[in-house]
């Protein structure tokens, strides 16, 4: 066979994706949980709200409330009311001194901010204008009593377990956490904390991957590091393939004679999709052990970050039956020329720069990781296409991909 019948034809990214996705079946099982240990999990049922947030009409300024039709007098203030305190109504033609977040008293139509009044012998007087209605935040403007505050599928960030709050939820229905098995492959792999022999270099995906997991609300079973052997490597699988319901690995999936982890699927389970046009990150490996999903990253630890956040991150979000799997991107100018882009799409390491658009980070070479590090996102480039300075790009923010 010649070496050009042996190249394998690389998957678009869109296709693989496309092909990845349909595998996924959402996990069935719920559980429910306090609503303050639910970050970053996936919500499994509505959640509606039983009040209006607010639950009445609240001041938004420290000052007087009254009716807008009576600011021109001098007005009684015939009551005091701080936040947390019941008002009585409000006749025409009297003021209330109010508080911001107290309720505004039946009667009353508008705040006065304090600064703009003057009061003097039991009076309030006011300096300015006033505009009906300015400064009240009325009953139900946030959220309205019976609404669907959260729907199905929502993933729960720090701003939804707010809001769930806000609509007095103290605990949430879950999907249940997918579990990953994890392993790096790797002979040349020490962990951080020993000595480093000669040839050896320290094992840093495990420390990405299993974040990267963790953060999506997954549970990782750890394996460690599996020697470049295809006994050990078929081995981990059977055992990760026995506790998981994803086997991630890194490394071992290219081609080389030390690569064991692609024999080792197609033994212990079937391979569906191998290598795909992407840059950096090609050697993909996808398929199946048993019950569990198999997925095998390429050993480069930006190829195999890049490939976890293309590619994984929506597999596990669909697991836990996520509604938005894929990123937000937005078009934004390139602050460099790209004059010989590569045959695959490319995944550039780039910076929001305010002044020139996306910087690009000087070494792009998928064994440096600092060029993840130093980036904002990535540049989404598409195959073989030029592009220069001031040319708008897609750029897919880190804010997104990681969250
Ligand atoms: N003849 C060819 N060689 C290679 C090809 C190719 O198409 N033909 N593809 C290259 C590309 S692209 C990549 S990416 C790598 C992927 O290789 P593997 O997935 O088999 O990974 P390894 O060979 O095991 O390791 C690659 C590289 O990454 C380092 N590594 C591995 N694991 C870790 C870890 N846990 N932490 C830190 N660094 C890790 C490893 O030491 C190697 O330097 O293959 C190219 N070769
Ligand atoms: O895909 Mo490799 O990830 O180009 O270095
Ligand atoms: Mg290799």
């Amino acid at each position: 066979m010649s070496e050009a019948a042996k190249k394998p034809a690389l998957t678009p990214l869109d296709d693989a994706l496309a092909t990845l996705l349909a595998q996924i079946q959402p996990l069935a099982e719920r559980e429910t949980l306090p609503t303050s240990a639910a970050r970053g999990r996936v919500l499994a049922a509505d959640l509606i709200s039983p009040v209006d947030v607010p639950p009445a009409d609240n001041s938004a300024m420290d000052g007087y409330a009254l009716r807008a039709a009576d600011a021109a007098a001098a007005l009684p203030v015939t009551q005091r009311i701080p936040a947390g305190s019941l008002p009585q109504p409000l006749a025409a033609g009297e003021a209330a001194r109010i508080f911001t977040g107290a309720q505004v008293p039946a009667g009353a139509d508008t705040v006065v901010m304090q600064e703009h009044a003057e009061f003097a012998d039991g009076r309030v007087r006011l300096t300015q204008p006033v505009v009906p209605g300015q400064h009240v935040r009325l009953r139900g403007e946030d959220v309205r009593a019976g609404a669907v505050v959260l729907a199905a599928g929502t993933r729960l960030d720090a701003i939804a377990l707010g809001l769930a709050a806000t609509a007095g939820a103290a605990e949430l229905t879950v999907t249940r956490r997918p579990r990953v098995a994890l392993f790096s492959t790797g002979d040349e792999l020490v962990m951080p904390g020993e000595p480093l022999p000669p040839g050896a270099i320290y094992n840093s995906n495990r420390f990405t991957l299993r974040a990267l997991v963790e953060g999506l609300g997954c549970e990782v079973i750890d394996l460690g590091i599996v020697p470049d052997k295809l006994d050990a490597t078929r081995a981990a699988l059977r055992e990760a393939a026995a506790r998981a319901d994803l086997i991630l690995t890194s490394g071992g999936v290219s081609v080389g004679e030390e690569d064991h982890l692609r024999p080792a699927v197609q033994t212990e389970g079937r391979l569906d999709l191998w290598a795909i046009a992407i840059k950096p990150g090609k050697p993909f490996a996808h398929g199946r052990v048993g019950a569990a999903h198999f997925i095998g990253l390429p050993g480069n630890p930006v190829s195999s970050l890049v490939t976890f956040l293309l590619l994984v991150r929506p597999v596990l979000l669909k697991l836990q039956g996520a509604t938005r799997l894929a990123p937000r991107a937005c078009r934004i100018a390139a602050g460099f020329d790209w004059p010989r882009p590569d045959k695959r799409r490319e995944f550039l390491r780039v910076r929001l720069d305010e002044d020139g658009g996306l910087a690009l980070f000087g070494n792009q070479s998928s064994g440096v990781l600092t060029s993840a590090f130093w980036a904002d996102g990535l540049l989404d480039n598409p195959a073989g296409q030029a592009f220069a300075k001031g040319d708008a790009v897609r750029f897919l923010p880190f804010s997104e991909l990681l969250s």
